[in-house]
């Protein structure tokens, strides 16, 4: 027996830090949305009680280290299971990219286990354990559209963002979450207008979209890796209507409504940056295969 899931990349429309917790995490707010880059993940039932991993990406833990193999044995524990499973993960997500790559497997674990095991659990009870996982779990659960609240785990849907090509482009080199956003000074922070993009986004109105765009994490990156401010200015300059860096980065992305400006963008940035992708937004979830 076996399931299938696609894990698509997340990108953040906002990304607003409010303040610093006790607890040394940041109480956030954003707005997210899904992307049509995705892995697969196939969910393969095995007698012996055990978890294996398998990838043929190089840079794809294969051990606890992975959040797939963490989402299964977190189900696993939780409700004495003592079946195993063989986890194959299919990589086109780049990682550590601010894509929350890792965190979409493990949430397509979760969405897939709960059917190869017929547990009947609820998406919010699959998004509260994804919350055990890491803070882009839950969301990555959902996998809609949403407003991410608390540490990143308090979801609530939004409709899907207007049609439109996503162009990203991800410089060769990795950023730590956790130091972007040890690094944040909160004092000099241009917040946002989450309230805005989530009118934007119930009006279906792509320019004020478009116009809202934010992340607070982006000039702390920018500022510790110049690549990511160049490929936004090649991206703007290439005509692009919109362009943000997203998560704690270092990808970064624009809109385009016509396709053929999306392959221009496309097309510019080749040279100077390997990783460079043409997708169109989903923001919804699509039926299983
Ligand atoms: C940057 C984002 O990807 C935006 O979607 C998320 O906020 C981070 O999501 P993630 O990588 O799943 O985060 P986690 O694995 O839970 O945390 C990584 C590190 O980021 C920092 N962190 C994360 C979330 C949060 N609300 N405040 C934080 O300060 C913490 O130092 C934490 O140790
Ligand atoms: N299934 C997985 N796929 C990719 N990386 C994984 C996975 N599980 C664990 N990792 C580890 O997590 C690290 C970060 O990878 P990931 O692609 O999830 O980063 P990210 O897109 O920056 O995440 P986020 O946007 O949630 O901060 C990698 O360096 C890798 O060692």
């Amino acid at each position: 027996m076996y399931v299938l899931e696609k894990a698509p990349a997340k990108i953040n429309l906002t990304l607003d830090v409010l303040y610093k917790r006790p607890d040394d995490y940041h109480e956030i707010e954003m707005v997210m949305t899904t992307i049509d880059l995705a892995d697969r993940i196939e969910l393969v039932s095995l007698n012996e009680d055990c978890i294996k991993i398998e990838s043929e990406n190089r840079f794809v833990p294969n051990d606890e280290r992975n959040l797939a193999y963490r989402a299964a044995k977190l189900l696993k524990e939780t409700y004495q299971i003592t079946k195993g499973v063989k986890i194959y993960i299919e990589k086109h997500i780049p990682v550590a990219a601010g894509l929350a790559g890792g965190s979409s497997d493990a949430a397509a674990t979760l969405r897939g286990l709960n059917r190869l095991w017929s547990l009947g659990l609820s998406i919010e009870r699959l998004a509260s354990l994804g919350a055990k996982i890491g803070s882009d779990v839950s969301f990555c659960v959902y996998n809609t559209t949403a407003l991410a609240q608390g540490r990143g785990e308090i979801i609530t849907e939004l409709p899907a963002p207007p049609a439109c090509w996503v162009v990203l482009a991800k410089p060769t080199l990795g950023v730590s979450t956790q130091s972007i956003y040890q690094k944040l000074n909160l004092s000099e922070v241009n917040h946002p207008n989450t309230t805005a993009m989530i009118d934007a986004l119930k009006n279906g109105d792509y320019l004020s979209m478009c116009r809202e765009l934010g992340n607070v994490l982006e000039p702390t990156t920018v500022s510790l890796y110049q690549e990511v401010y160049q490929i936004k200015r090649q991206m703007e300059q290439s005509g692009a209507d919109a362009v943000l860096m997203s998560g704690s980065g270092p990808t970064v992305f624009a809109f385009v409504r016509q396709e053929s400006r999306a392959h221009r963008i496309y097309n510019s940035l080749r040279g100077f940056c390997d990783e460079v992708y043409v997708v169109r937004m989903l923001g919804y979830q699509e039926p299983l295969d």
